[in-house]
């Protein structure tokens, strides 16, 4: 299979500024790729170079085995950026049937207003909309040409939660359609239904590819907490462990590891009381992911 991506050694600057440094990454047809990492991590300048609209200094970059801003990527990706829909003078209905034109394989704007619950908007002057209103209008646009490839750039930021559920409601069938969509977030709970993938961008590089079952065994902390009449140096050094606290007559363990740890556990469970394991929030795990790579 031909990767519908592929980056090798992919570096950029703003003038003495680096922010993307040496990235190589392949991604194949029908991948949905959540793209995640704190403000500045550089996420929009990667969908940037993606797109052509900044060119690399270092590496090489392909999308349909083009360079970026190719016919072949015209033709076949979609966008959603952040503030990009300033128009004056248009309306809805006007701007997507202005867009369909420049696609040969173009959705009916009527029927994809109706399907985005954008019809009662339709004649609506884009400068009349609010910024919920216009991020939906702005999702209607990537979507108009058909698109093969989507870039996804925060996209549910200012949508109300109705908005937000339709939209993911949308990105599943354009999964089950077998698009490739690259998606940035900062919240990894609303990406974990329909990402394949997670790339963690931080301080430039990739610092983590993964699954978000590998993401979790990585990072997911675990707390096990318990009472017993046991010395806490009983459980340091178990498998796994990488903090034990303990409040009042309660003792905390934090794991890495969760299985290897109660495997560890299970000499000393007739001498533990009121055993509860809970699993870190993955909200969580983006906060301690990016404090890891700051420190
Ligand atoms: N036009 C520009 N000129 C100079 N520096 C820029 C420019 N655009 C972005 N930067 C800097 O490049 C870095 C990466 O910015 P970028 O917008 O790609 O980050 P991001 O991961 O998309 O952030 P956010 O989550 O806030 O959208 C930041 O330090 C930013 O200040």
């Amino acid at each position: 299979m031909q990767p519908i991506i592929q980056a090798e050694h992919v570096s950029f600057s703003y003038g003495k500024h680096a922010v993307l440094k040496d990235l190589s990454l392949t991604i194949n047809p029908g991948e949905i790729i959540g793209l995640i990492g704190e403000n500045g991590a550089g996420k929009t300048t990667l969908l940037n170079l993606l797109l052509g609209i900044r060119t690399i200094k270092d590496g090489r970059l392909t999308l349909f085995g083009q360079e970026p801003g190719g016919p072949l990527a015209k033709q076949n990706i979609g966008s959603m950026l952040q503030g990009d829909l300033s128009i004056r003078g248009i309306t809805v209905v006007e701007l997507l049937t202005m867009a369909a034109t420049h696609y040969p394989m173009a959705l009916q704007p009527n029927q994809l207003m109706a399907e985005l619950a954008l019809t009662e908007l339709a004649h609506r002057q884009l400068t009349t909309l609010s910024g919920g209103q216009l991020r939906r209008v702005t999702f209607a646009l990537a979507l108009i040409g058909n698109p093969e490839l989507l870039f996804l750039d925060e996209p549910t930021v200012g949508m109300d939660t109705n908005a937000q559920q339709a939209f993911w409601t949308r990105v599943k069938v354009l999964k089950a359609q077998g698009k490739t969509l690259i998606i940035t977030s900062h919240y990894l709970p609303e990406i974990e239904q329909v990402a394949d993938r997670i790339l963690l961008l931080q301080n430039g590089r990739f610092t983590f590819q993964g699954t978000f079952a590998e993401l979790q065994r990585q990072y997911q902390q675990v707390k096990i907490e318990f009472q017993t009449a046991l010395a806490l140096s009983t459980f340091e050094a178990l498998a796994g462990v990488t903090a034990v606290t303990q409040v009042n007559t309660v003792v905390q363990i934090s794991s890495t590891d969760g299985d290897r740890t109660l495997q560890a556990l299970v000499p000393y469970l007739p001498q533990l009381h009121q055993v509860t394991l809970n699993r870190e929030s993955l909200a969580a795990i983006f906060v301690h992911l990016t404090q890891e790579a700051r420190a």
